[in-house]
């Protein structure tokens, strides 16, 4: 909450994934990186208005989106890293298994992913419409994934989303892109640094993302 007691997520995310990101990287010099499941899916569940401020029409991919944040914060009372957490599904023979704290951090991570095209395609674009960016980053993180139901039920979603304006006040942004660019350095390097990690981390237990 800043001075003016103004909620603004975007700088909320931008600060705990900048947290995450000094976490992994003073793990430079150890052979494996540990990412901490608690401050990682707490900063998963700061995207989650995000997916609110879209309006109606995408409350089914926001009901899903927090339902695997919420399995992952309740998971993260137990189990410390998202290694332990992916090493024991892999022993339990559960990770592709529906609803698997593995399978579900997939989706998160999707999620996070489509987040970060989606402000990349909004930076890029003059068009005050989100339909191009949001279908842009959709096509580019989700669609190779859903079936045709979900394609189109997101396409129809699609002319059902707020302007780019409105996202912005939702977001109490003032629109001043410098700053939304800042938030998309933090998305861009540090997601994509703890992407690499995750992808690294992944490899290492052989699923390729
Ligand atoms: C803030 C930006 C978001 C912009 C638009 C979001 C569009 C995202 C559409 C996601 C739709 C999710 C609908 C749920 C589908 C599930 O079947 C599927 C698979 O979930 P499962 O592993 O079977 O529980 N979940 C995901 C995230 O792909």
């Amino acid at each position: 909450m800043d001075p003016n007691n103004v909620e603004r997520p975007l700088r909320k995310i931008s600060e705990a994934f900048n947290n995450i990101a000094n976490s992994i990287n003073s793990q430079q010099e150890q052979e494996e990186v540990e990412l901490e499941l608690a401050p990682f899916s707490h900063a998963c569940s700061l995207v989650s208005p995000l997916f609110r401020c879209l309006g109606i029409a995408f409350k089914f991919a926001e009901m899903d989106y927090v339902a695997k944040v919420n399995d992952l914060c309740e998971t993260s009372k137990s189990i410390s890293t998202l290694q332990v957490m992916m090493e024991k599904d892999i022993a339990d023979d559960c990770v592709r298994k529906a609803g698997s704290h593995t399978r579900n951090l997939l989706r998160v991570k999707r999620g996070l992913d489509m987040v970060r095209v989606l402000f990349h395609q909004i930076l890029a674009s003059q068009d005050n419409s989100l339909k191009n960016p949001a279908s842009k980053a959709y096509g580019q993180v989700f669609s190779p994934y859903h079936g045709w139901a979900i394609r189109k039920a997101v396409a129809a979603g699609m002319y059902a989303l707020p302007t780019k304006a409105q996202l912005l006040q939702k977001l109490n942004e003032d629109g001043k892109f410098f700053a939304l660019n800042d938030i998309m350095l933090f998305f861009e390097v540090y997601l994509l640094d703890a992407k690499c990690k995750l992808a690294k981390l992944y490899k290492i237990l052989k699923f390729v993302i």
